[in-house]
């Protein structure tokens, strides 16, 4: 059968949409990948390959256009910068294809995109880079931030808020992370198989499943084609979670018989953790902004087949009056700037914005002066984020504990293991980093709520 798009269309629609329509590259990506089914694994994972390279390599692969093209990137036409782009990821990361097949490839593109007049600058552009790909000189030490900048394609904000915080050392080790492939984490989902068991149905199904040092029922998975594909995810044995997110369940030890509020749930990973935990006793109440969201911590429920979760839909800004003083555990995975997962969500770096991380800080803290008020005398607050940003974890903390006496920062030591230990900072908060920690970039804080605190006290 001929083909009438080509793998390089596809990665040209996909770059187009997450630039233009501020798609997710993940659920562009994915889209396109459930549409089309019938392309092979080969052609499937070109196109995953080129979209994640093009997106995660951005900012060099431009730094290098501007030094060969007399149209700087930003004035491009959309669909030849997009074109321009993937066809320079494929020359400086792929050797696997030919420069002259990179080219041809590309102008065929932009030809039948109706840019035929552009063939000559298209191909110009492309050639002379592949000719010099080798000696192209790049920002050095002495500027740090555009020297990391570039290559590690990390915006200059987020260099600059790291390096402040950060030795130079671990900010390189973050970056250099983020640009590795890593086996995916995926918690065995105990009320129904044993870790033993997953592990042996994952190998008869093709997979791999090594156990991850953190967590006795972390496995990291890979040798696997389509997650769907895979009998042991659809019959829920287990779910796709990074050990850093399981590790909020693991340090708030919610006790058999608890109530647990989960306040932004979806697509439900920590609930369904929690309702595991609990051995199908006490009551797991997930919670989400829309109606969207809450489905898929229902699709999650009913995958997993766990019975004393219910999912609804609840703004967390929003006190929910007959909540008040009912929680053994408030779980609050609040919204955030996303910056300890920028290996897996390879445009967010793009799309995050200072301003935007500091208008997540009043979010965050708004949910929590609500959700407090859930909490029992002698229950628990756990405060999580996937994000490396002071001022939404160990600031937002300080921040909580003036403003709510009754609450403490709870000892977490005794709940991780010993690789971990160390890393509790500041009376029991935990960041995680990437490249430091075998985890995404990840904050936890444990808050108890003393005994004799009255329930509507602030
Ligand atoms: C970090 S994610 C939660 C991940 C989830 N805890 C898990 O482990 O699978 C944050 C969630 O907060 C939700 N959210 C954002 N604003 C909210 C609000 N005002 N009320 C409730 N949920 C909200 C988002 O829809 C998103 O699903």
């Amino acid at each position: 059968m001929t083909k009438s798009i080509s793998e390089r269309e596809l990665v040209l629609g996909i770059l187009m949409e997450i630039t233009r329509e501020n798609t997710y590259s993940h659920i562009a990506l994915r889209n396109v990948l459930d549409k089309y089914q019938y392309l092979d694994k080969k052609e499937r994972a070109f196109i995953t390959r080129v979209t994640e390279g093009t997106l995660e390599h951005m900012i060099e692969i431009d730094y290098i256009i501007n030094l060969f093209s007399k149209v700087k990137v930003n004035k491009m036409k959309p669909v030849i910068r997009n074109i321009i782009r993937s066809a320079v990821y494929q020359l400086k990361y792929m050797d696997s294809v030919p420069n002259s097949a990179v080219c041809n490839e590309a102008v065929k593109l932009a030809v039948k995109k109706g840019f035929g007049s552009l063939r000559g600058f298209v191909n110009g552009v492309l050639r002379n880079i592949a000719r010099n790909l080798d000696t192209i000189q790049y920002p050095d030490r002495s500027d740090l931030v555009s020297c990391l900048s570039v290559q590690y394609s990390m915006p200059e904000w987020i260099l600059k808020k790291w390096l402040a915080v950060f030795d130079e050392e671990t900010v390189e080790n973050m970056l250099a992370d983020f640009q590795k492939d890593k086996p995916i984490t995926i918690r065995c989902n105990l009320h129904r198989i044993s870790v033993e068991e997953l592990q042996r149905k994952l190998q008869e199904e093709g997979a791999k499943a090594v156990a991850h040092p953190y967590l006795p029922y972390a496995l990291s998975l890979s040798d696997y084609d389509y997650l769907r594909d895979l009998q042991s995810f659809r019959d829920g044995d287990f779910t796709v979670q990074d050990v850093s997110s399981m590790l909020v369940t693991e340090i708030a030890d919610p006790q058999k018989g608890a109530r647990v509020i989960d306040v932004c749930a979806a697509p439900g990973g920590k609930s369904i953790h929690m309702a595991d935990r609990l051995e199908g006793s006490g009551h797991v109440e997930a919670r989400d902004l829309t109606d969207y969201k809450v489905e898929l911590i229902r699709e999650n429920i009913a995958r997993t087949a766990v019975t004393n979760v219910e999912a609804r839909v609840w703004d967390a800004t929003v006190t929910e009056e007959q909540s008040r003083g009912q929680a053994d555990v408030v779980v609050a995975d609040l919204p955030c700037s996303g910056l300890g997962v920028l290996g897996k969500k390879t445009d967010l770096k793009y799309k995050m914005s200072e301003e935007t991380s500091e208008e997540l800080v009043h979010l965050q803290r708004k949910i929590l002066s609500v959700v407090q008020e859930y909490v029992k005398p002698g229950g628990t607050l756990i405060y999580s984020t996937c994000t490396i940003n002071p001022m939404e974890n160990q600031e937002n903390v300080r921040w909580f504990l003036e403003q709510y006496p009754k609450f403490r920062l709870a000892d977490i030591r005794d709940q991780l293991c010993e690789p971990l230990k160390n890393s509790v900072t500041e009376k029991g908060m935990l960041q995680l980093l990437p490249g430091v920690h075998e985890s995404d970039g990840f904050f936890i804080a444990k808050l108890t709520a003393r005994k004799n605190a009255s329930v509507s006290s602030s």
